[in-house]
């Protein structure tokens, strides 16, 4: 039984069917790749599940709950969380800062009986288990928009990680990273995957095929096919379609 599952979703723009029939299942702790072309609909797809963009028609269900008429911040409390491929941190406040409020947001009704300084504490603890998780403990005191662009993802990967998802939707997060960084997001990534199962939508070919159990490969928004990472690889159409042109790009 998949913790996610999207079923024949549909979106429209006038003319254009941006998402065509779309089917796509994510098991617990899987982390399950997007991939496809130059304006295939990953994007589309991603505001589809995150609720950003209503669907014109199809069902999206996480853990048992129906996600479809509920709004963004409805979904993020069912268990999904979202990494934008433009990162979302208050600039000129520190990760400290960052991460305050964003285990302040996420904190609901579990400190209804404590004191204030009792909570103040738990929030700071929350802050900074979050920091360790994703490896900015040492930075703690920086000033968020003065980290490198690494660690400015590896914040947001943070911010979204507040909330507890059961599902981390994350949209490019190797974008603009040189080597060195790319291979942290993928660590880190990957030590995810214990607690949480991944939606990726990723550029990067090398880290797709590093991180992901199973690969769905979207062309002009249809699933064109979807399988293990092994067998997605090895797909002489996949290679047509996608691989090719990205190798010829
Ligand atoms: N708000 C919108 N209004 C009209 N057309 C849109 C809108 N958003 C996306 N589209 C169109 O829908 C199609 C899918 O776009 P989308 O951005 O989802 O693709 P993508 O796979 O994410 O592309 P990329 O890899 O370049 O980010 C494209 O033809 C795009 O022009």
């Amino acid at each position: 039984m998949s913790l996610f599952q999207a079923q024949g979703l549909v979106k429209r723009f006038g003319g254009l069917t941006a998402t065509d029939h779309v089917d796509l299942d994510v098991g617990l702790n899987e982390v399950h790749a997007l991939i496809g072309p130059n304006g295939a609909g990953k994007s589309t797809l991603v505001n589809l599940i995150s609720g950003l963009l209503p669907v014109d028609a199809g069902r999206l269900e996480l853990d048992g709950v129906d996600l479809t008429r509920l709004r963004s911040n409805q979904r993020v409390k069912a268990g999904l969380s979202r990494c934008f491929q433009v990162t979302s941190i208050f600039r000129d406040a520190s990760v400290r800062d960052n991460l305050l409020l964003a285990a302040q947001a996420h904190s609901g009704t579990s400190f209804r009986f404590m004191g204030n300084r009792e909570h103040d504490h738990q929030l700071l603890d929350t802050a900074m288990a979050l920091a360790e998780r994703v490896g900015l403990q040492h930075e703690f005191d920086h000033i968020a928009g003065a980290l490198p662009h690494g660690g400015q993802r590896k914040l947001d990967v943070a911010l979204a990680l507040a909330a507890r998802p059961k599902l981390l939707l994350l949209d490019e997060p190797m974008a603009g990273m040189g080597q060195d960084e790319s291979a942290r997001m993928i660590e880190l990534i990957r030590s995810l995957r214990t607690d949480m199962a991944i939606l990726l939508i990723e550029h990067d070919m090398d880290a797709v095929f590093q991180l992901a159990d199973r690969v769905t490969v979207l062309v002009y928004g249809k699933v064109l096919t979807s399988g293990t990472a092994a067998a997605i690889k090895s797909n002489p159409e996949v290679q047509r379609v996608y691989l090719g042109t990205e190798t010829h790009a």
